[in-house]
């Protein structure tokens, strides 16, 4: 029998785009986002998204900070190496501030709320009425994995207890739910607010209520592609904006200077008020017994001057007694088992 299959037309492979990401509901949801406002800008192409289970999204048991950078990244970035992406969407504060050769960060999307939000337990609003951190009684315990909100709530709210917790985000909110330990969780604003599950969030967190700075690129959609691949970094230049690019250069470059090549704690806000970028700062000790603050505005108009600003804040704090902070944090560090 005769097959009556059509054949496709051949695809031109100059014209498709392949896409990469997690395989996350949080990643997909996030690269068709990309892909929707790549689409609208540039409808000449074919744009196909491919779901990657990487090897931070296997391992759910070690402590985050045992656990290299890279791992949600470097598997996907082979595939970009290898051209079997074209470009790979990330979440901007998954996203190592060092590339690996070959790899540029090809543009940086408009930034949703950077925020962290507290997301109290259902039953415990129900029945109290309780919406914010300060409501909590002595005791509580919160559900976060992350050593930067760990650290600051410790600072701010001596009396609140931790538990590990990690998984995306359904998996947060269920454990929220069943585990009769917790009385909260902290989720960033952006995740919940892209699955169209904000209604759970009792307060957002920042440096005038709660007293919480955010993850540097929380918010933002990092698009990496190869260095030199003019086709793509045409393509990504119609999705830039220009103002999150040059506040998350800054940011980067803060933590950049400040790291030293491992991961660490610290909290940033950024926010253009009358034409400067002010950037606030902090880094805490895991105890949230010691912390450094700093708060300076700039007027900013180049990547250049963003990464100067960046650097010089980072200094300061370090000059200020940050990087005692960091090393004790570093010298606590077990060493990496993947
Ligand atoms: N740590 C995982 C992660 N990476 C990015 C987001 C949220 C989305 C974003 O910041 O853009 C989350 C979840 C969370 O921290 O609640």
């Amino acid at each position: 029998m005769a097959s009556t299959t059509a054949r496709a037309p051949p695809q031109d492979a100059s014209k498709t785009i392949n896409v990469g990401t997690r395989k996350s509901l949080l990643a997909m949801t996030q690269a068709e986002i990309v892909v929707a406002a790549l689409k609208a800008a540039q409808p000449d192409y074919t744009y196909v998204i491919h779901g990657m289970t990487t090897a931070g999204d296997r391992d759910q048991n070690s402590a985050l900070y045992n656990l290299g950078k890279g791992l949600w990244t470097t598997q996907l970035e082979d595939k970009l190496m290898a051209n079997e992406y074209d470009l790979v969407v990330h979440s901007l504060k998954d996203m190592p501030t060092t590339l690996p050769e070959g790899c540029i960060l090809g543009c940086t999307t408009t930034r949703e709320d950077p925020r962290d939000t507290l997301v109290i337990k259902q039953e415990l609003v129900d029945k109290h009425g309780w919406k914010s951190l300060a409501d909590l009684p002595d005791g509580s315990v919160i559900g976060t994995s992350s050593l930067r909100r760990i650290a600051q709530l410790r600072r701010r709210y001596p009396s609140l207890k931790f538990k590990d917790h990690r998984g995306n985000i359904h998996k947060r909110l269920q454990k929220l739910n069943d585990d009769p330990e917790l009385s909260g969780i902290i989720l960033a604003a952006a995740g919940l607010q892209r699955m169209g599950m904000d209604a759970h969030i009792s307060q957002f967190l920042e440096s005038d209520s709660g007293g919480i700075l955010h993850a540097v690129g929380q918010g933002a959609l990092g698009v990496e592609c190869r260095e030199g691949d003019e086709r793509v970094l045409n393509i990504l230049r119609s999705l830039q904006d220009e103002k999150t690019t040059l506040a998350c250069i800054a940011e980067r470059s803060l933590m950049r200077t400040l790291e030293g090549g491992c991961s660490v704690p610290i909290g940033v806000e950024t926010h253009w008020v009358d034409g400067k970028l002010r950037l606030r700062a902090t880094v805490v000790s895991l105890d949230g017994t010691e912390g450094v603050d700093a708060e300076e505005a700039e007027s900013i108009s180049t990547a250049e001057a963003a990464e100067e600003y960046g650097k010089r804040v980072a200094l300061d704090l370090v000059s200020r007694g940050a990087g005692k902070i960091l090393d004790a944090i570093n010298a606590a560090k077990p060493v990496p088992t993947v």
